[in-house]
């Protein structure tokens, strides 16, 4: 008898689970060979994703990856617009818009300020008495605009601290201006949930806030705003109906020489806040503002978390456009985060403004340089980082320059600076000294200490600065590469 020799599939349970089962039907067979197809077709989407991701991560393990830090308004994020702007300037140009309402949050808050300032002023001194009328009082038929002169706008010095000075007019202003602090709130609170400092507009990591403003329609006709009501609308159109609604009382406030006598007794710099529009109201509350490079490098967004920018830059060698940055928040609380980015970063940017003169906004005891060097001096001798490249920018050297002029003297604020000049090239030489000595001291490895002198507010500066940063990373890559 002949033997019947087994079905080779029969010792395989793979062939075996495909076999069509006995019996079979006509529909059965149709809808079996359809979910088969089905199944082989999703499992070629599923090969062909990992391998797009395979060819991902390479792509990014040797994309030039560099990290910006630095305190708090140190110039981190102005420093990344600024890359934007030489290196991808047709993305710069696609997230303009988004800027817009940025800006004119930036101009509000400080119409809040002053209004606090003012507050504070009557609670601590209160108004001049009023005498029917107001004698001395300039401004006429009842007009808006205008200086709100009080009687006594003359006197200076000591006197002047204590003196009244504000009015009832003033008091009428504040109280017309006062639906912006609400209507502020509600808008930080419809872009910005939950902010870490609700008296500062801030971007978490990863929440692609441009694409969301950019994104937005605008409506082409915009009816000025009723106090009070902003039911209804983008938060977009808000910024622009606030400031449209609100924009003789703003200037008002600002061209008054008495409110500028309250803020100065009150100690309140506002011209030396970040994001200080109040010289450009007539420029930017309007219906169709645009804003410029200039008005974006000024704005003040806080980061919260870290943001990962992607660039492929528009005008690089061949090859060598892949390039990864990553924006730190650099206040305290968040400056822990920063450890996760240092194993695979060829280069860091650290930003330290001279501003010697200021203390942090964490801690008022603490000056700010002396804050830059505690963070310098752990990057430096941090061993995750001893092949980075690191390069400092001795930043906000336009505010040097400003603090310097107005009379300031450095050793009033760092002693150890003792009699040297109280000029820029001799106070950025002690700092930069510093710098130098603790790069030195505390690498793990030799490195070559590289330093600019910037104003990362300056864009054409900033731009030549940054062309030679490229070159410099491209080049120190490539030499370690041929060392390896
Ligand atoms: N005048 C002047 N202002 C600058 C300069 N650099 C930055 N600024 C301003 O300082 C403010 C803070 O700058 P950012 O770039 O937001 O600071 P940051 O380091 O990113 O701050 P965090 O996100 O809080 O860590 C912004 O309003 C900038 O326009 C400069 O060189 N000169
Ligand atoms: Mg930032």
């Amino acid at each position: 008898m002949k033997a019947v020799s087994k079905p080779r599939w029969a010792n395989d349970p793979f062939a075996a689970a495909l076999m069509p089962p006995s019996g079979e039907t006509d529909d059965e067979r149709a809808k079996r060979v359809h979910e088969q197809s089905e199944a082989a077709r999703v499992s070629r989407e599923i090969d062909e994703s990992l391998q797009e991701t395979k060819k991902l991560l390479e792509k990014r393990k040797k994309a030039i990856k560099v990290l910006l830090l630095g305190q708090a308004e140190s110039g981190k994020s102005t420093t990344l617009k600024n890359f934007q702007l030489s290196f991808c300037p047709s993305q710069f140009k696609k997230e303009r818009a988004a800027w817009r309402l940025i800006i004119q949050l930036n101009l509000i808050k400080s119409v809040r300020t002053i209004l606090q300032a003012i507050q504070d002023d009557w609670e601590a001194i209160g108004p001049v008495k009023p005498t029917s009328p107001i004698p001395g009082f300039s401004r006429q038929n009842g007009s808006t605009t205008g200086p709100l002169l009080a009687p006594n706008n003359q006197e200076t010095g000591d006197k002047e601290d204590r003196e009244p000075i504000l009015t009832d007019a003033h008091r009428r202003l504040r109280m017309r201006l006062s639906p912006l602090i609400s209507m502020e709130e509600n808008l930080n609170k419809k872009l910005f949930p939950h902010p870490p400092d609700p008296r500062e507009i801030s971007v978490r990591g990863g929440t692609n806030w441009k694409s969301y403003l950019t994104r937005l329609p605008r409506e082409k006709e915009q009816k000025p705003l009723r106090p009070g009501s902003s039911q209804g609308s983008l938060p977009q159109e808000e910024g622009t109906r606030i400031l449209v609604t609100f924009k003789e009382d703003i200037i008002a406030l600002w061209s008054d020489p008495v409110v500028h006598r309250v803020l100065k007794r009150r100690r309140c710099n506002i011209r030396d806040m970040p994001g200080f529009f109040l010289d450009d109201v007539q420029r930017i509350a309007v219906q169709n503002y645009e804003p410029s490079d200039q008005d974006i490098m000024k704005a003040r967004l806080k980061t919260v978390g870290v943001e990962e920018y992607h660039f492929v830059m528009e005008n690089a060698p061949e090859g060598d456009g892949d390039w990864y940055i990553y924006d730190v928040g650099g206040s305290r609380s968040l400056r822990s985060q920063w450890a996760s980015f240092f194993d695979d970063v060829q280069a860091i940017i650290f930003l330290a403004p001279l501003t010697f003169n200021l203390t942090l906004e964490e801690d008022p005891t603490v000056n700010r340089i002396e804050d830059s060097i505690i963070i310098w001096k752990a990057i430096c001798s941090n061993r995750l980082l001893e092949h980075a490249t690191i390069i400092l920018f001795m930043n906000k050297m336009d505010v040097l320059a400003t603090a310097l002029g107005s009379g300031l003297r450095v050793r009033d604020y760092v002693t150890s600076y003792g009699d040297l000049p109280n000029d820029v090239p001799s106070v950025v030489k002690y700092f930069r000294d510093k710098f130098k000595a603790y790069h030195k001291k505390l690498s793990p490895k030799s490195r070559s200490f590289f330093w600019h002198e910037t104003s990362v507010i300056d864009t054409d500066a900033t731009s030549a600065i940054l062309f030679g940063v490229r070159e410099g990373i491209l080049r120190s890559q490539l030499s370690k590469s041929n060392v390896i």
